[in-house]
């Protein structure tokens, strides 16, 4: 038996490594990544060539405004008629607006053509084991998207993951796009038990795409960010869901030159992650309420706040001040004692005064 090797794709496994694809654009980093994959089939540049890159552009422009950082363009295949040039959708694409693409690729000599017009390349999963390719990937320095095959175990994975690390190229992001289930469909459908076993068993970024499911992803994207993967892979026509695309675009870190549009988007996105998380927090203090009237205690609970507020100020990231924290807080305190002891018109049964300290503390 030849002596183990110590492979890359497990250094400094369980850390999280942070990948950059276009200049400020991170994958892995603290914010999750979303990836969006929008679909070419049928703009076959040729015969009406022309018109088919102005619907790329078209797409790409819509797409970046509706604040997605990072575009991979799917074009479909078939075995008839003239195959679309990759780079004649990725000119058309980057004429459309300033944002990160990712070109599906599945042959090595493409990659003479795509180097340095593309930000990543991804290897689809029928393509996983094409090691050609996977050699060709580790010998460039773009940062390189490892879907996973439908039938393929992690061990699997993460030795084709080897091949572009052992070349050199050390961007790689693994995708975990799935498995083929029983009735489920022709498509895989991504196993996030499987993603969050390469990211323990690795430190490379891992994300989960949700392209292929048959049903609506957000709970899986949801379950996913919140076990600490490291984004998505969307498809956009279907998963335009504010419900799911407001968390992520909230964390998501926008592309180099987002418009102002683009910003607000993000901006509209954060604001309903924070109501939605007031109101959850809300529903808390009610239940605090409800248990404080059992045991015989006091709505307002001064130490319990100073303590909370400190806390809150440590723990605040730049460039959301102290002053900040502490003005914002004592808003949310005061609106969460008021929930515990709702304020009816003076003289009604609900209406109770607050204490004198309250009162001060407001
Ligand atoms: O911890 C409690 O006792 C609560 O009722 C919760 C809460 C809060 O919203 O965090 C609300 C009122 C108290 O003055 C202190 C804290």
């Amino acid at each position: 038996m030849g002596e183990a090797v110590a492979l890359r794709v497990r250094e400094g496994a369980g850390t999280r490594k942070r990948i950059e694809v276009g200049p400020g654009l991170w994958v892995g980093g603290e914010r999750p990544a979303v990836l969006v994959a929008t679909p070419v089939d049928g703009e076959v540049p040729g015969a009406g060539g022309r018109a088919a890159a102005g619907g790329v552009t078209r797409r790409v422009r819509l797409l970046a405004a509706a604040g997605f950082p990072l575009v991979e363009l799917r074009p479909g295949s078939s075995p008839y008629g003239p195959a679309p040039d990759p780079l004649d959708l990725v000119r058309a694409a980057r004429e459309g607006a300033d944002v990160a693409l990712a070109f599906p690729v599945t042959d090595p000599a493409a990659l003479t053509s795509l180097e340095g017009h593309v930000d990543a390349y991804r290897v689809p999963p029928a393509h996983m084991q094409n090691f050609r390719l996977l050699r060709a990937l580790g010998a460039v320095r773009t940062p390189v998207l490892l879907s996973r095959g439908p039938a393929a175990t992690i061990e699997e994975w993460l030795l084709a993951a080897e091949y572009v690390l052992a070349g050199g190229n050390d961007r790689v992001i693994l995708c975990e796009t799935g498995v083929l289930t029983a009735g489920g469909g022709p498509l895989p459908v991504p196993d996030l038990a499987a993603a969050l076993e390469a990211a323990r068993q690795t430190a490379l970024p891992v994300l989960l795409d949700v392209s292929y499911v048959p049903h609506p992803p957000g709970p899986l994207v949801r379950a996913a960010l919140a076990a600490g993967i490291g984004g998505a892979v969307l498809r956009v026509e279907r998963d335009a869901d504010p419900d799911l695309l407001a968390p992520l675009l909230a964390g998501a870190e926008l592309g180099r030159g987002a418009s102002l549009p683009a910003v607000r988007r993000a901006i509209d996105a954060t604001d309903r992650v924070l109501l939605a998380a007031l109101a959850d927090r809300m529903r808390l203090a009610a239940r605090a309420g409800t248990v404080k009237a059992r045991l015989g205690l006091t709505v307002y609970q001064p130490e319990r706040e100073q303590q909370l507020v400190e806390a809150l100020v440590g723990d605040a990231r730049e460039p959301l001040g102290a002053r900040a924290v502490r003005a914002i807080w004592r808003e949310i305190l005061r609106a969460s004692r008021e929930v515990q002891q709702p304020v009816g018109p003076a003289g009604s049964e609900r209406h109770r005064p607050a204490p004198a300290s309250q009162a001060a503390a407001d």
